[in-house]
C-alpha cells in the first residue's frame, strides 16, 4: 500500500469510529479484516495515523475549520507529522487508491492555521467538559499539561532484577537501540519510528526469557515507591494482568509472601504465565471464587497493600486517545465509587504499622487527592506519609521534586516526568 492509500484507510477508520462510536482499536481491527491483503506494516501505518488524529483531535479541527474524518488525517499528517502540503496533494494524485484531492479551501486553512486565540482545552486536546478537573490540579498550565498527553507515548520496558540488571537488558537489546530511561533504575527505552511505531519487543528472545516486561516508566515508578523488601507480606489487591506484581516482586528477590487479587477473575488470567516467565516463586494468585471472602485470612496481616484502583485512565490519554474523547461525567462518578470501595477493601488487610499504597493512572484530583481526603477522614488509624520520606524509602530521593504541593503524595505526568501520568500516596497504619 502507498502512503496515500494508508491516508485514505485511516479515513475509513475514523468514519468509523464517528458513525459508530466504535472503539479505535475495535474499528482498526475490523478494517484489517474487511482488507485482508493488507500486511501487519501496512496496518500498523494505518493505526499510527489514526491514533495521531486522535491525539490532536480538537486542536487539528480548530486549525482544519472542521472535525471531518478527512479533515482529521489532513490535519494530523500535516501539523502532528508535519508533511508539506504539495508533496501530499502530489502522493494522493499519484496513487490510484487515495483520498480526492486536496482542495484549495483545504490549502488556505493549513496556510492560515493558527492556535492564537484557542481556548485551554482545544490547544490542550482535552474534553471541555473536563477543564474545570484539569484547572484545579495545573492552573494555568493545563494546557500544556494536555498537550503533553496529547503527543506519541514512548515504548519503556522494565528490566526484571530476578533475571538480570540493565546492562544485559540493554546489550540484548542494542540492536533495537534501546537506552537507559531517566527516572527508574530499571527503565530501558526503545525508540520509535518516525511516524510513531514500535519494534515488537515481545518476540525478542530477552522477552520470551523474562528479562524485560513492557512497562511505561510511571508505573515502574508508582511500584518502585511501594518499597516491597525481601521477607514482607505484600498483597497487590488490584493485580489485573499483574504489570506492578511483578515489579513488586522484582523488589522482593522471591523472598517472603506475595498475593495477587483482583475482583475480575479474566484480568488476572494472563498473571499465570506472566510470572512463571518472570522466575516469581513467591507468589499466590488469589482469585475470585463468587461470593467467598477470598482475602479473609489474610486480614490485618501485611506489611504493605497495594491499592492500583480502577479509574478514568486520564494519564494515559497517550496510548489510548480516543478514550478521552469517549470518557463521560458518569463514568468518573462510577470509579470514584470503586476507588472508595477498593480502598476499604485494602485497609482491612494491612496490619498495624504496615503500608497502604495508592495509585492511580489518572490525574484527576476527584480520584486522587479527594479520595484521600475521604479515606483518612473515615479511617484515622491511618496517616499519609509525606512523599519526600516515601522516595527515601524506596531509594530514590529525587522523586519527591514531583511531590504534589500538599506534600502527601506524588504525581506524575507527561509534562512533569516524561512518563504517563500517575497518582501516588502512601499511607500508614498507626
Ligand atoms: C488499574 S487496573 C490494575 C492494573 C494492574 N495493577 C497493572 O499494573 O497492570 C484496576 C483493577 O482493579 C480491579 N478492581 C476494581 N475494584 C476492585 C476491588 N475492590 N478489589 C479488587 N480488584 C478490584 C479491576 O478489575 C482492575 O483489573
Amino acid at each position: 500500500m502507498t502512503p496515500a492509500a494508508h491516508a485514505l484507510a485511516a479515513i475509513e477508520v475514523l468514519t468509523e469510529i464517528e458513525n459508530r462510536r466504535s472503539p479505535a482499536a475495535g474499528a482498526l481491527k475490523a478494517w484489517g479484516a474487511a482488507h485482508r491483503f493488507a500486511g501487519s506494516g501496512d496496518r500498523a501505518r494505518i493505526a499510527s495515523i489514526v491514533y495521531d488524529a486522535l491525539r490532536s483531535r480538537a486542536s487539528i479541527a480548530w486549525r482544519m475549520g472542521e472535525a471531518t474524518p478527512r479533515a482529521l488525517v489532513l490535519g494530523a499528517l500535516v501539523f502532528v507529522r508535519h508533511a508539506d502540503v504539495d508533496a501530499l496533494a502530489a502522493a494522493f494524485a499519484a496513487s490510484p487508491h487515495a483520498p480526492a484531492p486536496v482542495t484549495e479551501a483545504e490549502r488556505a486553512a493549513i496556510a492560515a492555521a493558527s492556535l492564537d486565540g484557542a481556548p485551554d482545552h482545544v490547544r490542550g486536546d482535552y474534553p471541555e467538559w473536563l477543564d474545570a478537573s484539569l484547572a484545579r490540579v495545573f492552573g494555568e498550565a493545563r494546557a500544556e499539561e494536555g498537550a503533553a498527553l496529547a503527543a506519541r507515548a514512548p515504548l519503556d520496558l522494565r528490566v526484571n532484577a530476578l533475571k538480570g540488571d540493565r546492562d544485559k537488558a540493554l546489550e540484548a537489546l542494542a540492536h533495537l537501540k534501546a537506552e537507559p530511561t531517566p527516572l527508574s533504575p530499571f527503565g530501558v527505552r526503545i525508540p520509535l519510528t518516525d511516524d510513531g511505531r514500535g519494534p515488537p519487543v515481545q518476540a525478542e528472545p530477552a522477552h520470551l526469557k523474562g528479562l524485560v516486561e513492557v512497562q511505561d516508566e510511571g508505573s515502574q515508578i508508582a511500584a518502585l515507591l511501594c518499597a516491597a523488601a525481601p521477607g514482607e507480606q505484600v498483597i497487590d489487591l488490584c493485580a489485573g494482568a499483574g504489570g506492578k506484581t511483578l515489579a513488586l516482586a522484582a523488589g522482593m528477590r522471591n523472598r517472603g509472601q506475595l498475593y495477587a487479587h483482583d475482583s475480575d477473575i479474566r484480568r488476572l488470567a494472563p498473571l499465570h504465565d506472566r510470572a512463571t516467565r518472570a522466575g516469581v516463586k513467591n507468589l499466590q494468585i488469589r482469585s475470585p471464587r463468587g461470593a467467598a471472602d477470598v482475602m479473609e485470612d489474610l486480614e490485618a496481616r501485611a506489611d504493605l497493600v497495594l491499592v492500583d484502583a480502577p479509574c478514568t485512565g486520564a494519564g494515559t490519554w497517550r496510548r489510548n486517545p480516543d478514550a478521552k474523547w469517549r470518557m463521560r461525567p458518569s463514568a468518573l462518578d462510577v470509579r470514584i465509587s470503586e476507588q472508595d470501595a477498593a480502598l476499604d477493601d485494602g485497609a482491612r488487610l494491612v496490619k498495624p504499622g504496615g503500608r497502604l499504597v495508592y495509585v492511580t493512572c489518572s490525574l484527576l484530583a476527584e480520584e486522587n487527592e479527594d479520595r484521600i481526603a475521604a479515606f483518612l477522614g473515615r479511617r484515622p488509624e491511618f496517616a499519609a506519609v509525606p512523599a519526600a520520606e516515601a522516595a527515601v524509602a524506596a531509594g530514590l530521593p529525587d522523586l519527591a521534586r514531583f511531590a504534589l504541593p500538599s506534600g502527601g503524595s506524588i504525581l506524575l505526568s507527561p509534562r512533569r516526568s516524561g512518563t504517563d501520568g500517575f497518582f501516588i500516596a502512601v499511607l500508614r497504619r498507626t
